[in-house]
């Protein structure tokens, strides 16, 4: 399944892409006045293959949860439960994504990819549990490569059910305490940056832990053998292996879900430093995969601006969140509906009758 949804996915299309440009400025506006706005407009037509690109709603988001083994080596200030806790607000409606996705008319899907406890069914719920939480990063690999691939797996079929019911738009969500450990060193790994500079506080650590957290995340690319680095031009079995070594089963899945929206021509508004580290791995997949996605914030967390700046995606929303959940996303997807809007409704200068700018 994985090989099959790599090869379906198709970069920007060169003539949409001209096409939506030539668009943006016959319309009623000054060139270039809705700034970003514009190329965002440019980009969903470029990867939807179409000039004006379809409406991207309604929208999906899959929050997926997984634990993770290095939780142990305490990085986090937060027990391990509260990844099971808060599946269960988000399944009752009690999160932040619930009052985000609500305003913004946005469904809410979790998917348990590996959280420590087993969940009992619940509509809203989608089991697909590799394991419970991963192993220990910084002691050897934190899954195996079967495992990993799985877990991809599973995110393709949850965006290929998502569009399948009508999706047209995919925002990525995750849930697991001590992830933002394991984003740091896939960051590492794929940009090549070091860990000190891509590792944060996450929930919010003191300098204690945060000086340990460094090392853990050095010590993870030592034991594993990932001190180097692993770009898009490296071989996919290459990233496997990167991803097995230091990802959780949740930065698996979304690297799945990005892919399986890209295969599907359908649009991917990323969240913060866990989706912006599975998109390292899609993209080392993949390269093609990121013209399909959209940047809809940028995290408080150092390494997720050292991610955009390597996929080359500039973020909407930069309000210092760093929550997770698919928050910064759902905050970005109206401003994408908006961008796309513009395209299909606004006038332009021969149509509406005003007067354009002498050249
Ligand atoms: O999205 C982000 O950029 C982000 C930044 C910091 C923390 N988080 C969330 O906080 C949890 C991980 O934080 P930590 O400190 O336990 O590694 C996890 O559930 C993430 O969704 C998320
Ligand atoms: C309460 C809480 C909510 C979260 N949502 C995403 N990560 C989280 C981490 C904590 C600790």
């Amino acid at each position: 399944m994985l090989a099959e949804t790599l090869a379906a996915i198709r970069p920007a299309d060169p003539r949409a892409l001209a096409e939506a440009r030539a668009h943006q400025d016959r319309l009623t506006k000054p060139r270039g006045s809705l700034g970003v706005l514009e190329e965002v407009a440019i980009r969903l037509a470029g990867a939807a293959g179409a000039s004006p690109p379809p409406m991207p709603e309604p929208a999906a988001l899959a929050i997926f949860a997984a634990d993770h083994g290095v939780h142990a080596r305490g990085v986090s200030p937060w027990p391990q439960e509260v990844t099971v806790q808060m599946v269960a607000n988000f399944l009752a409606g009690g999160a932040v994504a619930n009052a985000f996705a609500a305003q913004a008319g946005v469904t809410v899907t979790v998917v348990d990819v590996g959280v420590a406890a087993d969940l009992p069914e619940a509509p809203g719920l989608v089991i697909r549990k590799i394991a419970h939480g991963t192993d220990d990063l910084s002691q050897g690999p934190a899954m195996t490569v079967d495992q990993a691939v799985r877990a991809l797996e599973a995110g393709i079929v949850v965006a290929r059910g998502l569009i399948a019911e009508g999706a047209r738009c995919l925002i990525t969500g995750d849930m697991g305490i001590a992830n933002t450990t394991a984003s740091a060193a896939l960051i590492s790994v794929f940009t090549g940056k070091d860990p000190a500079d891509v590792t944060g506080r996450g929930t919010g650590i003191d300098d204690a832990m945060y000086h340990g957290k460094v090392d853990i995340v050095r010590e993870s690319l030592r034991v594993n053998g990932l001190v180097g680095f692993i770009d898009s031009g490296s071989p996919p079995s290459e990233a496997l292996r990167a991803l097995a070594a230091v990802g959780g089963f949740e930065h698996a899945a979304l690297a799945g879900f990005i892919l399986g929206g890209a295969a599907a021509r359908v649009p991917v508004i990323l969240d913060g430093v866990i989706a912006g580290a599975a998109a390292l791995v899609a993209a080392a997949l993949d390269p093609a995969v990121t013209d399909h996605c959209v940047a809809g914030h940028r995290s408080a967390e150092p390494g997720h601006a050292a991610a955009l700046t390597h996929l080359g995606l500039r973020p909407l929303v930069d309000l210092e969140l760093r929550l997770g959940e698919g928050t910064g996303g759902l905050l970005a997807h109206p401003m994408v509906c908006a961008a796309v809007r513009v395209m299909h409704d606004v006038a332009t200068f021969d149509s509406a009758g005003v007067t354009e700018k002498p050249v």
